[in-house]
């Protein structure tokens, strides 16, 4: 499932025209009616229906779905919310169409004739303004959305909600709150953006017939289950426990042994061969019994918190993750500037290892293998030196400088999960719920991802199928035995087994 920008959207579209011959007016039919056919699942036919119409292309895809409804016999008012003289192009066609067919058409010149309509609707449809919206909402459209939202009616947009932008970084002061929107072709990085996604409410994506073959690829992608089908590393019945990797992992501190315990027990559950955990001495004591299947490595300390370089040769393991429960005191810095230097196999940073990267992010650059940084927004803000509020309005755009800048994958958590390749190629996770936002969840995450670098030749395959099975567990649990209110981290870990029962393909 690809995901554009408003300019991208556009580029597809005049490829679709240009290569292909599928005209506009034949593109807005499709679109329009493809719309439709995924609403018959959330309309009745007793329901008075309230639809509004703009004068772009959004508007021309209204016309089309107040015909086909009404011609499928719904009960439909149509409302054209702009003059006639902003009606051109193949929306004008397809007003004609509509008219033509005997269908009564409504045009709103001022706010208080549509009062009464849209207070009795039992649903009404957004078809006023979609990619092209510019700015903040203006004139008698905006007064429309802000009486569409008093209203108690089931909302649906098409497209867009009228007055949410396409792209990320945009502030929004008002718009049509939908209930449910119907996503034309490919989903808008808006949908997945904090201060603009809570307008969509539920969402889906209609194909319309572009020419697949043909566009252009899109460098952003929603992860999806086919993707993990393909991509899940296969167990061979010969294989032995050094086919799946050996494991290194570097944290902890003696008042916060369960950050790395949860890391270590959610790598081993995750399929990794042999892991080792490199944690003071004085948490080795209370991680070990949680464990029992790694092996140990106590670190220099002073007074439970590492304190020095790392002793052991690190060339020996195939993947190194660092930084859960180290705490952020300043003598761990020296631990993670020395592992960023040495560790020559994949290095995934969270956590405390993140806050120390900041001044080194140029060592991190000049590093020839992989790595791998699992910031949620407020790491991600301090290490970017933005405010958290411009990372989640614009997570794409940072995720994606910031990693082409230092040649790493970012992991940046989130009700969204972005995950971004050195090279700029994005995927989004969207599994998961609410019960993840706890203490703990994060050195699960990083626990799975490690497991999962052992096992892939693919990093960013490992990246996000770690993610998915992190977000299915929550879902699984929640669905089942837990609640979003109780789920624990170690309920993940737990849970795990569940999930991977069904990536057994
Ligand atoms: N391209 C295709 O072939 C296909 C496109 N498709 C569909 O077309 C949509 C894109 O259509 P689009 O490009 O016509 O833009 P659109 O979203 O209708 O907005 C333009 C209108 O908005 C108005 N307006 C702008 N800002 C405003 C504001 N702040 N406040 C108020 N008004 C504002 C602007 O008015 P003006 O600025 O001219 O006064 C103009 O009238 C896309 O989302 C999809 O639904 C599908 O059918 C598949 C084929
Ligand atoms: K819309």
């Amino acid at each position: 499932m690809d995901v554009v920008t408003a300019q991208e959207m556009y580029e597809w579209d005049q490829v679709a025209i240009e290569s292909s011959g599928l005209e506009g007016k034949l593109l807005m039919e499709n679109a329009g009616r493809a719309v439709c056919f995924d609403l018959e699942k959330k309309l009745s036919k007793h329901q008075k229906i309230v639809i509004l119409i703009g004068g772009g292309n959004n508007g021309g895809d209204g016309f089309v779905i107040a015909r086909t409804l009404l011609n499928l016999g719904y009960s439909i008012e149509a409302w054209q919310v702009v003059p006639d003289s902003k009606v051109e192009g193949g929306s004008h066609f397809h007003k004609r169409l509509l008219e033509n067919s005997g269908f009564p058409l409504y045009h709103l010149e001022q706010i208080t004739e549509i009062r009464e309509s849209l207070v009795g609707a039992d649903v009404i449809i957004d078809a006023m303004l979609g990619i092209g919206m510019k700015g903040r909402l203006r004139g008698l459209i905006r007064q429309v959305v802000a009486l569409s939202n008093e209203q108690e009616a089931f909302r649906i947009a098409v497209d867009l909600p009228s007055g949410v932008p396409a792209d990320e970084g945009i502030d929004v002061d008002q718009a049509f709150e939908a209930d449910y929107t119907c996503i034309i072709a490919a989903v808008k990085i808006s949908a997945l953006v904090e201060n603009t996604r809570v307008y969509y409410g539920e969402w889906n994506v209609v194909e319309i017939g572009l020419p697949v073959k043909k566009l252009p690829s899109s460098t952003r992608k929603v992860w999806q289950w086919e993707d993990a089908k393909r991509a899940f590393p296969k167990r061979r019945a010969n294989s032995h426990k050094g086919s799946h990797g050996k494991g290194l992992i570097v944290g902890g501190a003696a008042n916060m042994p369960g950050s790395i315990a949860m890391s270590a027990r959610a790598t081993l559950r995750s399929g990794a061969g042999l892991l080792t955990v490199a944690a003071p001495g004085s948490a080795i004591q209370n991680v070990a019994p949680y464990v029992q299947e790694a092996t140990f490595l106590p670190l220099q300390e002073d007074s439970g918190v590492v304190n020095g370089q790392i002793d052991t040769d690190v060339s020996n393991y195939d993947g190194v993750a660092l930084g859960m429960g180290m705490g952020r005191r300043l003598k761990s810095h020296k631990l993670v500037e020395d592992l960023v230097c040495k560790v020559e196999s994949p290095l995934l940073i969270d956590a405390d290892g993140l806050y120390q990267l900041k001044d080194i992010l140029h060592l991190v650059k000049e590093r020839t293998n992989p790595t791998v940084l699992t910031p949620h927004p407020g790491e991600f803000a301090h290490l970017v030196d933005q405010s958290i509020s411009t990372i989640v309005n614009a997570p794409f755009y940072y995720s994606r400088k910031f990693s082409e800048t230092y040649g790493v994958y970012t992991v940046l958590k989130g009700p969204v999960t972005i995950i971004t390749a050195p090279d700029g190629r994005q995927y989004v996770d969207l599994t998961g719920n609410a019960g993840l936002a706890k203490g703990g969840s994060g050195d699960v995450l990083s626990g799975i991802l490690l497991a999962m670098m052992l096992q892939s030749n693919s990093i960013m395959d490992a990246l996000n199928i770690g993610c998915m099975v992190h977000g299915l567990t929550a879902e699984m649990l929640t669905e089942s035995e837990h609640s979003m209110v109780d789920l624990l981290a170690t309920d993940l870990i737990e849970g795990l087994s569940q999930t991977f029962r069904t990536f057994s393909f």
